[in-house]
């Protein structure tokens, strides 16, 4: 396990997509995310993270207001990196914007955002949404190309896709942990708030949260799923009283 050198608490943001997609399957209007992200806010939850694709297939234009309006939590929105997503983003003004890679026809978001790749498209992407006072972040792979782009990008923040993690066995998992702590040592020193998410649950979070340098990690679609058996607001508790244990 990483060593515990940063006593600092680190944040819970809760993704809330997938109360979103139980919705839509029936087209109605149960359940309702905004109800979700009222329960993170009771619960301490420390902000609210949606992503709105481009397909709609869970969060919707509408929900981003209404989530807006019924707490003053801080709302994390993820988004493509689309004139489209940019012109949401500036009308809501939400307090973080994490610009991630979409693809339609993918399940979930694969991997991170090729922020080396696409500098010129997100460039300017990057800067409208600093320029309107939001946070910008990348959802990228923890790897020191895609750090070092972001750090050319002028991004305060960066994300680390933990997937690779989540679904790693045995000695593989070590070794991804180890990418996503060296990186977000690195990102530190450059000046960069590491974050991390996608896949985490109560068996894989302890490792991550115990990286000293993250300041936040990112968890929906568990939280979710262990909702149905337990309700939200114990999955939360849970959830942050293993992050707690870790640090
Ligand atoms: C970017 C990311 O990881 C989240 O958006 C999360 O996975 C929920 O959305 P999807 O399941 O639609 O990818
Ligand atoms: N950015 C990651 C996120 O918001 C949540 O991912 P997941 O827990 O739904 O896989």
């Amino acid at each position: 396990m990483t060593e515990r050198t940063n006593p600092g608490k680190l944040r819970l943001g809760v993704n809330i997509d997938h109360v979103a997609t139980i919705r839509n399957a029936r087209g109605g209007d149960h359940p309702d995310p905004v109800r979700a992200a009222e329960v993170v806010a009771a619960v301490g939850g420390d902000g609210i993270t949606a992503h709105l694709r481009e397909d709609r297939r869970h969060i919707r234009d509408d929900d981003l207001k209404r989530i807006q309006d019924a707490t003053d939590l801080p709302l994390n929105l993820e988004m493509a990196a689309t004139e489209e997503m940019l012109a949401i983003a500036l009308r809501h003004n939400p307090h973080a914007a994490c610009i991630v890679p979409e693809k339609r026809e993918e399940r979930t978001t694969e991997g991170g955002l090729d922020a080396a790749g696409l500098h010129n498209q997100l460039a300017p992407i990057v800067s409208q949404l600093t320029e309107a006072g939001i946070r910008v972040s990348l959802f990228i792979e923890a790897n020191p190309a895609q750090l070092e782009a972001a750090m050319r990008l002028g991004a305060p923040v960066v994300e680390f896709h933990t997937g690779e993690y989540a679904h790693a066995t045995g000695e593989q998992r070590a070794v991804e942990l180890k990418r996503i702590a060296d990186m977000a040592a690195l990102a530190v020193k450059n000046g960069i708030e590491p974050h991390a998410g996608h896949g985490l649950t109560f068996e894989n979070v302890q490792p991550i949260a115990a990286i000293p340098q993250l300041a936040e990690l990112n968890i929906g679609h568990y939280l979710v799923g262990e909702a149905i058996f337990t309700g939200l607001e114990p999955a939360i508790r849970r959830m942050r009283d293993l992050m707690d244990a870790a640090r």
